[in-house]
């Protein structure tokens, strides 16, 4: 049984959920302690508890601690079997997210997954990005991955709803295809139309002053659901950026803001962006591959001595790059 402590300030969902994935994976029972210690609001959220319950669904795990606040779960894990599961948080818990805890599980037996919650929740990649950036990686190194959003749900009220189906399989080494020019989605519900029209046009506006590429942009406005809100995601390759839209902040702001920091990313030197550097490690670690970035992140660091705690490798070089490799 290894313990595992929750409690650093960055990445205190993100070591739970990793552990719980890695403790499936490795049929290593696992104890998560002084879980988000350190946070405003400690302990566990709805949208943790879920994540927790995607992964032993996946891999027929018994877990104690399962309530929210609670400082402390343990995850004793089963056989990873074919399951398809239905997760609810009943809130705009991120479903980004949960569907990472629970991917690299389900890879291994196939299966699908519905999760409620948020599409686009700050602090989280959207499901955007998940598909745009996230699994293309995973896709090109061989896994089959279907993303489907049934609804959009935006924070903070939530209401999306997102149907991902896996083939089991094992994937060759993570490695990184050059990207050939940008993509960006622009979405909304419960807005005028003309939101994502402005919103899209800013972005691809910004991206071919700056970048030179060309450019294609989806649009993708939906009518009143549960939520109000809007979000883009752009991408280059395996970089990526978003941005969310809030009351008071003009269309052309959400649009430049996602596409000012996607420029960023390209002109920064490595193959990923700072935020799939982290999101990639337990895949490098599986698969093997390498990969690279501009800085070494807190979660990056976080994940990468979680994988040591379970008996995974990961090289990491440090200098004007930071290259991943395992
Ligand atoms: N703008 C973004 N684009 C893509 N990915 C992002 C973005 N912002 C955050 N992420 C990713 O979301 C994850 C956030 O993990 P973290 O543990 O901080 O969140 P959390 O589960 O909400 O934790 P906590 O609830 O303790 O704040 C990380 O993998 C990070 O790379």
């Amino acid at each position: 049984m290894l313990t595992v402590d929750g409690s650093h300030l960055e990445g205190g969902g993100q070591i739970l959920r990793l552990a719980v994935a890695l403790s499936a994976i490795s049929a290593e029972p696992v104890t998560v302690t002084r879980i988000r210690q350190n946070r405003k609001n400690p302990g566990l959220a709805p949208q943790h508890i879920a994540a927790v319950r995607a992964v032993a669904g996946a891999s027929d795990a018994e877990c104690t601690g399962l309530t929210p606040g609670s400082r402390e779960i343990s995850f004793t894990p089963g056989r990873i079997r074919q399951a398809d599961l239905a997760i609810d948080p009943g809130t705009a818990g991120s479903i980004p997210l949960i569907v990472q805890a629970w991917l690299p599980v389900a890879l291994a037996a196939g299966g699908s997954i519905t999760v409620s919650g948020g599409t686009e929740v700050p602090w989280s990649p959207t499901i955007d990005y998940l598909e745009h950036v996230f699994a293309p990686v995973l896709r090109r190194a061989g896994a089959s991955i279907e993303i489907t959003v049934l609804d959009r749900g935006y924070y903070p009220r939530g209401g999306g709803r997102v149907r991902v189906r896996v083939e089991p399989s094992r994937p060759a080494p993570i490695a990184i295809p050059e990207g050939e020019g940008c993509g960006i989605v622009s979405s909304s519900a419960g807005l005028p139309a003309h939101v994502v029209e402005r919103q899209a046009t800013a972005a691809r506006d910004l991206l071919n002053r700056e970048l030179d590429l060309p450019c294609t942009a989806v649009l993708d406005p939906r009518g009143g659901g549960a939520s109000v809100g809007s979000s883009v995601t752009a991408w280059s390759g395996a970089k990526g950026a978003v941005a969310l839209g809030r009351r008071g902040l003009p269309a052309e702001e959400v649009g430049r803001t996602a596409a000012r920091e996607l420029a960023g990313e390209c002109r920064s030197p490595g193959t990923v962006d700072v935020h799939l550097a982290d999101q990639l490690l337990v895949y490098l670690a599986l698969y093997g591959g390498e990969y690279s970035t501009h800085t070494l992140s807190m979660h990056a660091k976080t994940a990468g001595s979680l994988l040591s705690e379970f008996g995974y490798a990961i090289r990491c070089e440090k200098n004007d790059i930071v290259r991943f490799s395992a």
